[in-house]
């Protein structure tokens, strides 16, 4: 089974991703994460910290000369402004004296609506909310985008391929039934500074960003995640938690700040007559199935049904507004502001590539789950046999 996992605090010295149960034989360099990784700081309404600050990428484990060996992926993904963060994020003890005075190390006592910090401080029984802010930050996603490389380079060797785009930002949507990204679009959407695939829309986006930047707002929106090419099947409809639908959701809702998801037309769906609701299965000629339409996303009954995955998730406003939020200070009990020193006004384009990467994670490990394989080819042998397998009269052509 392919599984992973995370360690370590947004100022740190690094954050580590370990991924297990990827097959030998992926194609995966140290610059194809950083890559991934300069894509995640990307996006119009992100704070000073983006350009500041540097990732900065070793393998150490699993993966030898390029290609991935079968063994645990262990990647770190190193800060390089932990110099300024040893005395404060130290493992080890440090004299009081050393610690006295430094700015960074004063306690955080106006926890900020809509993030962890007052809960957080409740749960684990701290007066400050440092070390609660220091893992439940955002900064943890460039570990799981860092290990989504992994994901999608497997899934990039079965002819399986993503893309991301932003959908909407604060009030400002695509229009419905704009036209969707293919892979092949990813450099373009990239270069746009909301990463959204409607040059229109992006500059009313940009707009919406500076409007909030100047009343010390933030902003939140949604994404939207597309994968073209997987086979037919994977999923079940058995258990609820074999469900593709149910995990890719899981995977999107586990992002900070995510606080909707929706398969295919998800809500738009609800209020359609079923006649206009699902995706009629046609011929294509005289010789495959074909559906016209993908309302469904490319899931029914928790299995992809061999069309574009299409999956979108909503982002709340962040939490650290400029302008902002009332609070109490845990230090003296009365009503206060809430901390903020800088934040993202808008990080929806950066949430894109975080979603991707969850979407890639999830959707290897389920075809690992159907197709097993403990190399990339006996994956890819198993998934030709099982679709040559597929009956004349079942056969699909998307
Ligand atoms: C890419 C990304 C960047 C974020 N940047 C910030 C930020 O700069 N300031 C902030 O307060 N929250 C930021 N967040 C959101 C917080 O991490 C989030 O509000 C917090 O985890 C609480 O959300 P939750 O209730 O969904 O856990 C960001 C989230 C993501 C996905
Ligand atoms: C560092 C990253 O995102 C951070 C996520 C984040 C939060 O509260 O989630 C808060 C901000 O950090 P700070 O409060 O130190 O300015 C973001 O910059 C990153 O994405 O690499």
């Amino acid at each position: 089974m392919l599984r992973w996992l995370t360690a370590g605090e947004s100022h740190g010295p690094s954050l580590v991703g370990i991924l297990e149960g990827l097959p030998a034989g992926v194609p995966l360099t140290t610059d194809d994460v950083k890559a991934a990784l300069a894509r995640r700081r990307l996006g119009y309404g992100r704070g000073a910290r983006m350009k500041f600050e540097q990732d900065e990428v070793t393998f150490t484990g699993g993966v030898r000369h390029g290609s991935t060996q079968g063994g645990p992926v262990a990647i770190e993904v190193g800060n390089t402004e932990w110099p300024k963060w040893q005395k404060v994020m130290s493992a080890d003890p440090v004299p009081d004296d050393e610690l006295d005075g430094l700015a960074r190390n004063a306690p955080l006592t106006r926890p900020r609506p809509g993030h962890a910090d007052f809960t957080g401080m409740q749960k684990y029984g701290f007066d400050d909310a440092r070390p609660v802010l220091e893992r439940a930050s955002a900064r943890e996603t460039a570990a799981r985008v860092a290990l989504g490389t992994a994901a999608s380079n497997f899934l990039a060797e079965l002819g399986i391929e993503m893309v991301s785009h932003t959908v909407a930002v604060g009030t400002v949507a695509v229009p419905e039934g704009s036209a969707v990204p293919r892979a092949s679009d990813v450099v373009a959407l990239d270069a746009d500074p909301l990463r959204c695939f409607d040059r229109a829309t992006s500059d009313a986006m940009v707009a919406e960003v500076d409007a909030a930047h100047k009343e010390g707002e933030t902003l939140g929106g949604v994404v939207e995640v597309l994968a073209y090419n997987l086979p037919p099947g994977i999923g079940s409809y058995v258990h609820w938690d074999r469900r593709l639908d149910a995990r890719l959701s899981a995977a999107l809702m586990g992002i900070q700040a995510i606080k909707g998801v929706e398969i295919g037309d998800g809500f738009l769906t609800a209020a359609r007559r079923g006649s206009a609701a699902h995706d009629e299965i046609l011929r294509d000629g005289d010789s495959k199935a074909v559906r016209h339409t993908n309302r469904a996303g490319g899931i029914e009954g928790g299995m992809s049904i061999g069309g574009p995955v299409r999956v979108r998730a909503a982002m709340k406003p962040i939490a650290t507004v400029p302008r902002a939020l009332r609070t109490i200070d845990i230090a003296s009990g009365e009503e206060a502001k809430a901390h903020h020193q800088r934040s993202d006004v808008c990080a929806v384009p950066a949430a894109g590539v975080v979603a991707e990467a969850m979407v890639a994670l999830v959707l290897a490990q389920a075809v690992l789950e159907k197709f097993g394989g403990d190399s990339v080819k006996e994956t890819h042998r198993n998934i030709q046999e099982y679709l040559a397998a597929i009956p004349e009269s079942l056969a699909s052509s998307n």
